[in-house]
């Protein structure tokens, strides 16, 4: 190939690199429903009231602490079931809320609706917290005091503002006369910390016995309204968890030999399991960038992010690489683009003149969805790549695959809107819960699972999950009140609504109608998507006749003078 052939390839090359990259930029445009802002003023708004506030802080003063699997705190369950039954009176003694106890700890509520073709919803939760070390926090991790117009407690963000949430709109709806269309359940579990296999598998069996076959989907903690965590983006960024990570924990072992120190070997137990720890740190697993959750994540924002930044994330099947050094430099963003290794416990050596007869450690990895355990198993005994050093599994879990988050997913989009309604000036986006929730235990009912917490996050506050000081802000915990509102009032709809092209010319007005003049009875719905989708020819004469009456009564300067008919004056 001649010199001038050579530079009219690359041109050429480039050229079409350059078309695709630009096509790719401008043409992944976000959805942009409107949504109706919820405003302190609206009289439906729940304020954060004195009471309401005590309650929460009751409840963030009960130490539901689950320490090991089978191993929690369970006479401060049992108080903390009391404190829910008396701050909430309306729930519990509602026709329309039956309560089971399940497990002894475990709270499932069953709330009636009055249209049985519509396939109930769940909401979960969990009941318990983890220890706190409470020498190393500001205030004391149970007794839920405020500073700042912070609530400081081990169980604010993680997750009794779920819990307090969720019963507190209840508690508002019902007391104001509301009666669901569509049913839904709330699970509450009580040993979430440690795998749920105590409260939430029970709490899905007992539905399971029930019968019920299907829930139209399942919203528990997650991801949260993330400010200043994704770069290049200002505003607020709510993600909804569609995928998990799994996990893989390891036992690490070293069988060593006892003896006086003195006389020591070359290397004991600890220094083998340390030098393999060590070469485990030293060898992080690699980018996954693009083959999970975290791509839809990235196209989904880039609409957000100034020019050169977005032309990056529309185009990572080119930029991969600058992305994926980037997203390693801060926990967080390493987080969603690999599996991630922690070494968490380290054990060995029994007196300081003992050489010690064997070391144990544990090595927990959070999986990413394009990742097999196997694979991680099989990194690590290379990594390690020490016979003496006996590697087995402790406890496991596959990632979980993607919800679907597209523009029909009612779920989805229920949850999306009910964020944007709270955090108005929020853009959403699905993301991948980097943490473990008990939602695995409710796959069976729905591929619908959505993992949001309605909690405002700033950079730093990240290590307050299962950290020191967690807290809540006052505000925050109203609008996570407000948050559940609205899920409960948008999800009692029978269809989606405002999934319309309207969102596409909502910068022209901000007079939006929607209507179709089509004459609908009880049970119509289901043809909408569905099957034998139909209109009388009576009606497609009237839709013909409505359209000649938009069209010659808007044709006037102001609004006089509708009526054309003679007949209706
Ligand atoms: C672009 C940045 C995106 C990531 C930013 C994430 C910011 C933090 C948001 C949410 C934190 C999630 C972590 C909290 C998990 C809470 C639930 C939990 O602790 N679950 C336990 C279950 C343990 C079960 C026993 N194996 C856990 O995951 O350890």
């Amino acid at each position: 190939m001649s010199c001038k052939q050579l530079c009219i390839t690359l041109v050429a090359i480039c050229s079409a690199l350059l078309v695709i990259v630009l096509v790719r930029t401008f043409t992944l445009v976000p959805r942009k429903d409107v949504v109706i802002a919820c405003k302190t003023a609206d009289s439906d708004f729940i304020k954060l009231t004195d009471q309401i506030l005590k309650r929460f802080q009751k409840a963030l003063q009960i130490d539901t602490i689950s320490f090991k699997r089978g191993e929690y705190n369970r006479d401060q369950l049992l108080l903390l079931g009391s404190h829910l039954q008396k701050s909430f009176p309306v729930v519990h003694s509602s026709p329309l809320v039956k309560l089971d106890i399940i497990a002894n700890y475990s709270r499932l509520y069953t709330i009636s609706g009055s249209n049985t073709s519509l396939t109930p919803y769940l909401l979960t939760a969990h009941l318990d917290v983890v220890p706190a070390i409470a020498e190393e926090w500001e205030l004391p991790p149970f007794d839920a005091q405020i500073k700042d117009e912070f609530i400081y407690a081990r169980g604010a963000i993680d997750f009794k503002q779920g819990i307090m949430g969720i019963l507190e709109a209840l508690e508002y709806l019902l007391s104001k006369g509301f009666k669901p269309n569509r049913s839904f359940y709330i699970g509450f579990g009580h040993d979430e910390e440690v795998t749920g296999v105590d409260g939430a598998r029970a709490i899905s069996q007992e539905l399971q016995s029930r019968g019920l076959k299907q829930v139209e989907f399942l919203l528990d903690e997650g991801l949260a309204v993330l400010n200043g965590f994704i770069p290049g983006i200002k505003k607020p960024v709510a993600l909804i968890g569609i995928g998990e990570k799994g996990f893989l924990t390891l036992k690490l072992y070293v069988k060593g030999e006892a003896g006086h120190s003195s006389m020591p070997l070359k290397e004991t137990a600890i220094g083998i399991l340390a030098k393999a720890v060590s070469k485990i740190e030293d060898n992080p697993l690699p980018s996954m960038l693009g083959y999970g959750p975290e791509k839809e994540m990235l196209e989904h924002l880039a609409h957000e992010m100034p020019l050169a930044a977005r032309i990056v994330m529309s185009n990572l099947w080119l930029f991969g690489p600058i992305v994926s050094w980037f997203f390693s430099q801060k926990p967080p963003t390493n987080a969603i683009i690999r599996t991630v290794t922690s070494v968490t416990m380290f054990n060995g050596g029994v007196k300081t003149n003992v050489l010690p007869s064997d070391a144990t450690a544990y090595i927990n990895h959070r999986i990413h969805p394009a990742q097999s355990l196997q694979e991680i198993m099989d990194y690590d005994r290379a990594v390690i790549n020490d016979d003496r050093v006996q590697i087995s599994v402790e406890d496991s879990m596959v990632a979980a695959a993607g919800s679907p988050s597209g523009e029909n997913d009612f779920g989805y989009q229920i949850i999306s809107n009910s964020i944007r309604q709270i955090w108005t000036n929020a853009t959403t986006a699905p993301g991948m819960m980097i943490g473990n929730t008990d939602t695995k235990h409710y796959k069976d009912f729905t591929k619908n699972i959505y993992r949001f917490s309605p909690t405002v996050m700033f950079p730093g506050d990240e290590k307050r999950f299962h950290g020191v000081n967690e807290r809540i802000s006052k505000n925050n915990y109203e609008q996570a009140i407000n948050f559940y509102y609205h899920i409960i009032v948008n999800a009692d709809k029978r269809l989606l609504m405002g999934n319309t092209d309207t969102r596409h010319y909502a910068m022209f007005t901000k007079n939006i109608y929607r209507f179709c003049p089509t004459v609908m009875f009880l049970g119509d719905e289901k043809r909408f998507h569905g099957i034998n989708e139909r209109i009388s020819k009576k009606n497609y004469e009237q839709a013909i006749n409505f359209y000649y009456h938009v069209i010659t009564n808007a044709d006037q300067r102001s609004l006089i003078n509708i009526h054309q008919h003679s007949d209706e004056l």
